[in-house]
């Protein structure tokens, strides 16, 4: 059996950024840039004013008199018609073009306006005063936003402002989800004797939220082998697919054979993890234009879901989507012993001791007592998840370990 790294490692080589596609740029915040954007011309194109005042030439301005003679007026968006004259001054506002020879801006509340000519309260007049030369912020062509970068609204800020309408961007991927299980029903319908609602995919659909292009959601598959395999068919055309039930070693876990039978071919089987021990992983055949799917049977416990999501499925939607594998393990100090079974990793549903903060210190953290993986309650009041690695058995109050936050 895999340790839970081992397991990881042996998904993660299967996980590929997919193919970039273009995007129109209004749809792509948070994808991942698959091109260079280069700068159309230089920022800002001209040399522009940075305050409402009077463009000047510093020269005129060295000894007095430090009174000017008023020429054109140039607002933002329109173009100077003339160079600045001997002891000239021109009216402008913020975001405008100086006129040639001008090479400062003075505030108009420094000056006083007297008939046609302006006199000037400020004397030390330096060249480059409140102006922003051409080309300061960049240079037509360039490379201004790598390849790689992740767009943010400021990123995509910088591609409106070099027309880039549409970008060249790694598509979210898209997942199905696929609930299975004689025992399950509609979570808006009566359970009646023996069964249970579907309370799994409602979860799966929140944590896939915000990182796939398109979520399915399969009807309720029943452990009946052709049922379940043609259930199971459709969802072999997705990016990722998620199987949940059916994946242990009673008589009616059918899944691993189903997904082999439909040309999945496995990775694993059943890894040193708690909880989601019975996790199974594999790879569907190629598509025409794609590679194949990558295909998890999570355990259907809704802890296990819950687990085998965070550490394995998370991370891959993120390579798919072009993005590092996430890591939101942080450091965490015991607030009291725990135990487990040193031969596996356990998460433990845990709460931050919130009331005992010490600024610059680790957070201290306390298990909750939880009855097993099919205890949803007890994740739905966590904070997160203690990590204890296998390696020991007992772990101390005040010792530190890992913890994954759940967000
Ligand atoms: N002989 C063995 N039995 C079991 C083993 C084992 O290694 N040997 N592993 C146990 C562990 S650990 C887990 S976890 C479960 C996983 O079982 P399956 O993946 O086969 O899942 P099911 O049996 O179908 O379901 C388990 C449990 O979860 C409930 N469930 C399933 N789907 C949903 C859903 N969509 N919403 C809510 N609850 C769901 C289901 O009713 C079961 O109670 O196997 C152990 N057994
Ligand atoms: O691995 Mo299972 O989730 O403990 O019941």
């Amino acid at each position: 059996m895999l340790s839970m790294n081992e397991a990881l490692v042996r998904v993660l080589e299967q996980a590929r950024a997919l193919r970039a596609v273009d995007c129109d740029l209004e749809s792509a915040l948070g994808l991942t840039l698959a091109q260079d954007v280069v700068a159309d011309a230089d920022q800002p194109p001209f040399d522009k004013a940075l305050v409402d005042g009077y463009a000047v030439r510093s020269v005129d301005l060295v000894r007095p008199p430090f009174r000017l003679e008023l020429g054109e007026t140039i607002l933002a968006g329109q173009i100077p018609q003339r160079p600045l004259g001997d002891r000239e001054a021109a009216t402008i506002t913020t975001g405008a073009p100086l006129p040639p020879g001008a090479d400062a801006v003075i505030m108009h509340e420094r000056t006083r306006r007297i008939g046609h000519t302006i006199e000037i309260e400020e004397h030390e007049i330096k060249p480059g005063l409140n102006r922003l030369p051409q080309g300061k912020v960049y240079r037509a062509d360039d490379r201004l936003i790598p390849s790689g970068t992740r767009l943010t609204p400021a990123t995509l800020g910088v591609l409106a402002a070099v027309g880039a309408a549409s970008v060249r961007v790694i598509p979210r991927p898209r997942v199905a989800i696929i609930p299975t299980g004689d025992e399950l029903v509609d979570f808006r319908q009566p359970p009646g004797p023996g069964r249970i609602r579907n309370s799994n995919a409602v979860m799966l659909r929140g944590f896939v939220d915000g990182l796939t292009s398109e979520t399915w959601t399969s009807p309720i598959l029943g452990d009946e082998p052709e049922a379940l395999k043609e259930g199971l068919r459709p969802a072999l055309d997705f990016d990722v697919v998620l199987v949940m039930g059916g994946v242990s070693a009673g008589q009616k876990d059918l899944v691993p054979h189903t997904l082999e039978a439909l040309n999945v071919r496995p990775i694993f089987h059943k890894i040193r993890i708690k909880p989601g021990k019975p996790l199974w992983f594999g790879v569907g055949s190629p598509r025409a234009d794609r590679p194949g799917p990558l295909v998890f049977g999570l355990p259907g416990n809704p802890l296990s879901v819950l687990v085998n999501f965070l550490v394995f499925v998370r991370p891959v939607l993120h390579v798919l989507a072009g993005a590092a594998a996430d890591d939101d393990r942080i450091e965490v100090r015991l607030a009291t012993r725990v135990s487990h079974r040193n031969t596996l990793t356990t998460y433990l549903p845990a709460r931050i001791l919130r009331e005992s903060l010490v600024p610059g210190e680790p957070l201290r953290v306390e298990a909750l007592d939880w009855s097993g993986s099919a205890d949803l309650l007890s994740a739905a009041v966590a904070d997160g998840f203690l990590i204890l690695p296998e390696v020991k058995e007992t772990y101390e109050a005040g010792e530190i370990v890992g913890f994954l936050p759940l967000r």
